[in-house]
């Protein structure tokens, strides 16, 4: 329900003198400012500005125009509206309400307001509208339905008041169609009014009247749009001094009742007026009060239009007329959109039942899944944090296995360099010591401590060749004993979490675990690498073992080959030694014995021709093994550069993420920080909540009993 607070507003009409106080020589005591709603007493420093003051010859259409039309809209909004007209008698309250509207042109508020509502309802064809008036009069303090068929003494209805406002029991209200019906009714209720001549007004108004045009509206496309509103169009007796008016009699007890009531009215507007110091109002000390209840201090838009005579002689009741209206200027009002009340039940239900129904699925899922979801999620956060830590720790092994692989490459080229020039060196001793054999000169001292020397790098050269061979036993057996090491890509499949810092966590890890299951796969790659290597490396050694005999015998395969020659030689000269010996005759005894040494000769060349054979056999064999030893260097040499490749990606891309990983952390620290903060408004947040919770549970109870007075209200 919207609520806006106004002030109500004031609008001071000063009516031209008339006849008879023309003829009295009254002059006129009241002056205004042109474009200024102030209102000065001539002749005095009294001045009273108002919303609105309209001087004596302003026009019954302008004076409607400027001060009530734009009031009259405010009812299709859905406000009450109230135009109260107060003054002293024949100040010209009736001719600004328009309350003697008889058909006559140059009317008054109320006729000109019926037509101009008419004709926006007739320009609002999305709405439906139901129209009713009622009239009724307050006279001696006895409140008369003018609309009533029945006789005077049985229309008198009576004021109740309940959690809405003021009502009026059995009053008629009759259904509406047009202007023209409804200024019937106020024509047939001015009838029946009662009013008297005075001396201060022909046709004096002796009672308060009250013409009200209630309004109800509709929504055709969306029927629960809709509002309901009043307008009353109040025409209050006027104030007098009997002296003045001089009434005796009924007229004169009419004032009385007249008077009273004003003076309640007047303390009311006082009590509201006293900016709210006051909290006591004495709305019950009349009826004219209590009809007004809801048009001032209530939720009514009021306008007071306060009638003045400009005469002199009236400037008493025209200076208390604008005290009161001053007054009136300070009341606050609180104006209201009035919804249909029964669209505004359903309407008001329709909601508490969705919020309801929203509160119980949003407790349902709570209460379901709180408890495991809770210690679920506490396991989760203690498994990503390990998962986390052991990815930390396997990347730290990763970079230090990273180093080690440099140094070890670092030593493999170191080591290969010192074997080569060893092997040179020997080379030289060698050379060294065999030319000290020959040559006998030489002094004895000299050719032992080379001696010494040599056998010390051939010693060395056996412990290079015994460490290498335990060094591959010790590769070998690791293989058995470390397995390779596994990415942790499978044990993090499952890890799921919520929330900004979440989300930045999990790219975090998963990015972690891509490199760290990256630089593992590397790592496992170098490390078989080095298995194949020494596996490769000890086999070119055996194989050097092997060809290094083989080059011992093909030596002897050399001096073999000569022995044979000489022998052969020998043979052969032998034989033509026999041959000669034949044709000269030379002694059988000698002959006997040149053959025998042929045999001889024969049966060695024969023997060595084996070995030879079989020498040759293994010459081939040697070649085949330095082929093989050949292409087992090649191998070993671009498995070694694989080995660099990969130990040289495993060192960029570990110092590539080391940077990355500096500026994440740094972000999460952040992060961490802001949701550490969030996770403290979550705790007041769900303290307010389990407030709400509370509060939903008695708007349950609310919306039960609501119910049951909705199933009575649609029973009724
Ligand atoms: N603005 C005006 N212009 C011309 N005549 C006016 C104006 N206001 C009032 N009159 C005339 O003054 C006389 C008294 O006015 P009216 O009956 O409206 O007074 P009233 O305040 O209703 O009096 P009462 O309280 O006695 O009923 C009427 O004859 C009316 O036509």
């Amino acid at each position: 329900m919207k609520m806006v607070e106004d002030t109500i507003r004031v609008a001071v009409r000063i009516r031209p003198l008339i006849k008879s106080e023309i003829d009295k020589g009254c002059e006129e005591c009241l002056d205004t400012i042109p474009g200024q709603p102030q209102i000065i007493i001539k002749n005095s420093d009294k001045a009273f500005t108002f919303n609105y003051v309209f001087p004596p010859d302003i026009s019954q259409e302008n004076f409607y125009n400027t001060a009530i039309k734009d009031m009259v809209t405010r009812i299709f909004d859905g406000y009450n509206v109230t135009i109260l007209a107060y003054g002293q008698t024949g100040s010209g309250k009736t001719h600004s309400m328009g309350t003697d509207y008889n058909g006559i042109e140059d009317m008054g508020t109320i006729p000109r307001s019926m037509y101009d509502i008419f004709k926006i309802i007739a320009s609002k064809e999305e709405w439906n509208f139901r129209m009713s008036v009622s009239f009724m009069e307050l006279y001696q303090e006895q409140l008369y339905d003018l609309l009533s068929d029945k006789q005077r003494t049985h229309s008198i209805v009576d004021i109740r008041e309940d959690s809405k406002g003021i009502k009026i029991i059995g009053i008629t209200e009759k259904e509406v169609q047009s202007a023209e019906e409804s200024l019937e009714c106020l024509i047939e209720g001015s009838q029946k009014r009662v009013t008297g001549s005075t001396a201060m007004n022909a046709q004096s108004s002796r009672s308060h009247a009250i013409f009200t045009l209630y309004i109800q509206q509709q929504k055709k496309d969306d029927p629960n749009v809709a509002t309901t509103a009043k307008f009353h169009l109040v025409d209050l007796a006027g104030s007098e001094r009997s002296k003045k008016t001089q009434a005796t009699g009924e007229r004169f007890k009419e004032g009385v009742h007249i008077n009273k009531g004003l003076l309640a009215l007047g303390n009311v507007i006082s009590q509201l007026g006293d900016n709210g110091n006051n909290s006591y109002v004495g709305y019950r000390d009349s009826k004219l009060t209590r009809l007004l209840q809801d048009s001032l201090g209530g939720n009514s838009m009021t306008l007071m239009i306060a009638c003045v005579s400009p005469a002199d002689y009236n400037m008493d009741e025209t200076l208390s007329t604008l005290r009161y209206a001053d007054r009136a200027r300070k009341i606050k009002n609180k104006p209201v959109v009035n919804q249909d009340p029964r669209v505004a039940e359903i309407n008001r239900l329709n909601e508490l039942v969705q919020k309801l129904k929203l509160a119980l699925l949003n407790q349902k899922s709570e209460q379901s899944c709180s408890s495991d979801y809770e210690e679920l999620h506490e396991k989760n956060e203690l498994l990503q944090q390990k998962i986390r830590d052991l990815t930390e720790k396997l990347n730290a092994n990763l970079i230090k296995m990273v180093f080690m692989h440099e140094k070890t490459e670092f030593a493999e080229q170191l080591h290969d360099k010192i074997k080569a020039e060893m092997a040179l060196v020997l080379e030289d001793c060698k050379e060294l010591l065999d030319s000290y054999r020959k040559n006998s000169e030489h002094d004895d001292e000299y050719y032992a401590k080379l001696k010494a020397i040599y056998q010390k790098i051939l010693d060395i050269q056996t412990n290079e060749k015994k460490t290498s061979e335990e060094l591959f036993n010790h590769a070998m057996s690791l293989e058995s004993k470390s397995p390779i090491i596994k990415d942790t890509e499978n044990d993090v499949d499952n890890v799921t979490s919520d929330g900004e810092l979440s989300n930045c966590l999990e790219d975090f890890d998963k990015k972690h675990e891509e490199h760290t299951s990256l630089q593992t796969e590397r790592n496992n790659q170098v490390q078989s690498i080095n298995r194949e290597l020494a596996i490769k490396e000890h086999l070119i050694t055996e194989l050097l073992k092997n060809s290094s005999h083989v080059i011992e015998y093909s030596k002897g395969l050399q001096d073999m080959e000569q022995e044979i020659k000489t022998l052969q030689a020998e043979k052969d000269e032998l034989l033509i030694a026999l041959r000669n010996a034949q044709t000269n005759n030379i002694s059988s005894k000698l002959a006997e014995s040149r053959r025998k040494k042929v045999q001889e000769l024969e049966k060695k060349i024969a023997a060595l021709s084996q070995q030879c054979l079989e020498q040759s056999k293994t010459l081939k064999a040697k070649e085949k093994l330095q082929h093989q030893i050949k292409n087992l260097t090649n191998e070993i040499q671009s498995l070694k550069q694989a080995r660099v490749k990969l130990v040289r990606q495993m060192r960029s891309d570990a110092d590539r993420f080391a940077e990355w990983k500096r500026v994440r952390e740094k972000e999460l620290h952040k992060l961490k920080e802001q949701d550490r903060k969030r996770a403290n408004q979550m705790i007041k947040l769900e303290m307010q909540h389990n407030k709400q919770q509370n509060v939903l549970k008695r708007k349950m109870e609310e919306a039960y009993a609501a119910n049951k007075r909705l199933k009575k209200i649609e029973q009724i």
